[in-house]
């Protein structure tokens, strides 16, 4: 068990041989070290340029900046320094030998940003958009985490919290002082109408996590249709890359192949699957069927490919394709006009002139875009917010039909509800969820 007054270092900048590496540490002993190995009095929040050296022998471990800031005003809320060194494997090796032998030690995965929480200086969904700040891949990914570190979802907590709060008052009158006639229709009057409104901003706010989940995790996207419509050769364009394996011999992709993608700022993964037909007595591709079907079930996005010369081979697609997917015919090259398909909206591309293509990106561009909404909304963008949302909404609809007749019981509701808003921003006691979300996090943050 590691004490928090421990003082922990990390090489923030990450692994590997760099221009510069940027050494944190935090704890009461932070300013001491840096000092010490540079030999001189560092200002708080000003940068000196210093030799480092280890303070047993004298001997130089390299030069560089060091910074220090007193806690709290520091982003652990300790007393903080980083010292910035030339990023070669040796320099690193070499500093933090010195650091562990004047007595810190190697940060665990988030502990930085653990004890920024403990001391006040972040909740727990701006914690958690710093991971997700992190691990960012794409602008849109970016935008949402940034909005989220701000504050724009704990705001939001925070002010569904004011409401119920004030929502609470005239239910503990009505209990505190139960024989006033009139307070059981100022109850009616005042509590019930705030609550039942709060209830249908909170199954917005739900209904849309969604969306923000996905920009997280990044859109599904899966290719299917008859075997030679062209999938793979489509995966291919998208991804730029010769991912995966084109020929004129039907089955040619069995396994699922996924690449990731950045459309318009989103996160993409996008999937080949084997050619879906009827006669096969091949095993494996039975098999690579079956995957197919299934990985489809579940993508946020299906994009059903046929050669569009081949009536048989859309009307195959229809029990896959559903009206919010996409059906394209291939292979424009070769035909003049194509088979007429239910009320589908379908476009018409060829992937060895080009043609049409463009407006396919741009569309699905436009589509990803839809199930990722606004990044720079607030939102939930976690299950974790949504399962605290959703337990809020069915407290406040226990409490909503007793407000009149059980006041105790309403105001518990709502107490209740208030209990489990506060989770999004770790205002109570989670303990249990702590440690799986600062795990999540890279070391040196
Ligand atoms: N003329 C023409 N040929 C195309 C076009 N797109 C793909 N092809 C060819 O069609 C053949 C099949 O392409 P693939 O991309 O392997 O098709 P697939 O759907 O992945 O096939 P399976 O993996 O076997 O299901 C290859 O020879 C491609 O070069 C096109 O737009 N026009
Ligand atoms: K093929
Ligand atoms: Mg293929």
């Amino acid at each position: 068990m590691t004490s928090n007054t421990d003082t922990i270092f990390a090489l923030s900048s990450g692994a590997g041989r760099a221009g510069v590496a940027v050494f944190r540490l935090s704890g009461s002993r932070a300013i001491v070290i840096a000092e010490t190995l540079a030999g001189k009095a560092i200002p708080t929040r000003q940068v000196v340029f210093a030799k480092l050296r280890d303070p047993d022998d004298r001997r130089e471990i390299d030069s560089g900046l060091v910074f220090t800031f007193e806690g709290p005003a520091s982003f652990s809320g300790e007393d903080m320094a980083e010292l910035q060194v030339h990023g070669s494997l040796a320099v690193i090796d070499d500093l933090s030998d010195v650091l562990i032998a004047q007595g810190a030690r190697p940060a665990e995965p988030g502990e930085f940003t653990r004890r920024a929480f403990s001391n006040g200086k972040l909740d727990l969904a701006q914690a958690e958009a710093l991971a997700d700040l992190i691990d960012a891949e794409t602008i849109q990914q970016k935008q949402q985490a940034l909005g989220q570190l701000g504050g724009r979802l704990s705001g939001l907590a925070e002010q569904w919290r004011a409401q119920l709060l004030a929502a609470l008052a005239p239910l503990e009158a009505a209990i505190d002082f139960p024989d006033e006639e009139d307070i059981p229709e100022q109850i009616e009057a005042r509590s019930a109408p705030v609550i039942a409104a709060l209830i249908e901003t909170l199954e917005v706010f739900a209904r849309g996590a969604e969306q923000g989940r996905r920009l997280r995790h990044g859109v599904s996207i899966v290719l299917l249709g008859p075997p030679n419509a062209g999938k793979s050769s489509l995966l291919n364009w998208l991804a730029g890359s010769e991912a995966a394996i084109v020929s004129d011999t039907p089955g040619t992709t069995r396994d699922l192949i996924e690449v990731r993608l950045d459309l318009g700022g989103v996160p993409v993964s996008l999937v080949d699957t084997a050619g879906l037909r009827e006669l096969t007595d091949d095993e494996i591709e039975q098999e690579g069927m079956r995957r197919a079907r299934d990985r489809a079930a579940t993508a946020d996005l299906r994009v059903g490919l046929f050669d569009g010369r081949d009536g048989d081979g859309s009307a195959m697609l229809s029990d896959t394709i559903g009206s919010d997917d996409f059906l394209v015919a291939n292979k424009a090259d070769l035909f003049d006009s194509l088979p007429k398909i239910g009320e589908q909206q379908m476009f018409s591309i060829s992937l060895k002139t080009g043609a049409g293509t463009d407006l396919l990106l741009e569309a699905l561009t436009r589509r990803v875009r839809e199930l990722t909404g606004q990044a720079d909304e607030p939102r939930l963008t976690r299950l974790r917010h949504v399962h605290a949302v959703n337990g809020a909404i069915d407290a406040l609809s226990r409490a909503v039909t007793q407000t009149g007749e059980m006041p105790e019981l309403a105001a518990e509701d709502v107490r209740m509800a208030i209990r489990q808003l506060d989770q999004i921003t770790g205002r109570i006691d989670v303990e249990e969820v702590l440690g799986e979300i600062f795990s999540s996090f890279c070391i040196g943050k």
